[in-house]
């Protein structure tokens, strides 16, 4: 079995649970009464290399990353910094995140929120959407392509702008005709957790001019966005390189330096 399908099985373990306890009724009316949903295309679309960044305890590659007692402290350190979108792990057994880690961002930033988990029903849409999420995370390689139009579908009509990743040529091609209006190209394979930068260059090309390109993974500093950004990346989604750094704001401020050059303007 690969990383992913041991990931999801716990995923769908957690959910059952939840599932126990908080009907679907209870969830739509909480989303009733949340936070209106921001405008994440218009944040993802402004000028610049707009920088996603990542609250995230643990990763199954790395293990513990760093403690983040205070998840909403470190996300205003990141919006502080210039950030456009911060970026929630709520997966808790290989991530070590959670709704609440989600809804306290919420309320304490005004920025775009995006719920990063393993989303392979509408309930967790309405999950996300009930603590406040703007965007959600979609895996294409998590989900039959049934399953991928549906959840696009389910993500814009409650609110929600449907983040949707891919690794792979076939992935970009099934993104693509599922209608996704943001991409992210994720350069550490899921299945293996290998690194593999190049991925994002590989692949934008294959993604269509209108649609709005993430580069996923693997950004150490201003070097790493700026090779993205010249191979077509609009934002740059920065996790370890952050909760592991000393000065989570300053060392986001610099990659937004960095995306904001006048040399990076063409094109956008
Ligand atoms: O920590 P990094 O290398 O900066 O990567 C962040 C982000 O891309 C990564 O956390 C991620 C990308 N896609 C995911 C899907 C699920 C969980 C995690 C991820």
């Amino acid at each position: 079995m690969s990383v992913l399908d041991e990931i999801i099985d716990g995923v769908l373990a957690d959910l059952a649970e939840r599932q126990k306890t908080v009907s679907l009724e209870d969830l739509k009316e909480r989303a009733a009464s949340a936070a209106p949903p921001r405008d994440a295309l218009r944040a993802l679309g402004s000028d610049g290399v707009s920088v996603i960044a990542e609250v995230k305890r643990s990763s199954p590659s790395k293990g513990a990353l760093a403690a983040i007692a205070d998840p909403a402290a470190l996300a205003r350190d990141y919006e502080a910094g210039g950030a456009k979108v911060i970026s929630v792990l709520t997966e808790q057994r290989r991530f070590g995140g959670s709704l609440e880690d989600l809804a306290a961002v919420r309320a304490n930033v005004d920025i775009c929120v995006l719920r990063k988990d393993f989303i392979v029903t509408a309930y967790q849409l309405w999950e996300a959407r009930a603590h406040g999420a703007d965007l959600a995370l979609l895996i294409v390689a998590a989900l039959e392509q049934e399953a991928l139009v549906s959840l696009i579908e389910r993500a814009e009509s409650i609110g929600l702008t449907p983040l949707v990743e891919v690794h792979t040529e076939d992935e970009v091609a099934r993104a693509v005709a599922a209608g996704a209006k943001v991409i992210g190209v994720n350069a550490r394979n899921l299945k293996t957790l290998e690194v593999e930068r190049g991925t994002f260059a590989r692949l934008a090309p294959l993604i269509p001019d209108d649609v709005i390109k993430i580069a996923e993974s693997g950004v150490r500093g201003p070097h790493d966005l700026l090779a993205y950004a010249t191979a077509g990346a609009d934002a740059v989604l920065v996790g370890e390189s952050l909760v592991t750094g000393r000065d989570p704001r300053s060392a986001v401020a610099d990659l937004v330096a960095a995306g904001t050059h006048p040399a990076l303007r063409q094109g956008k």
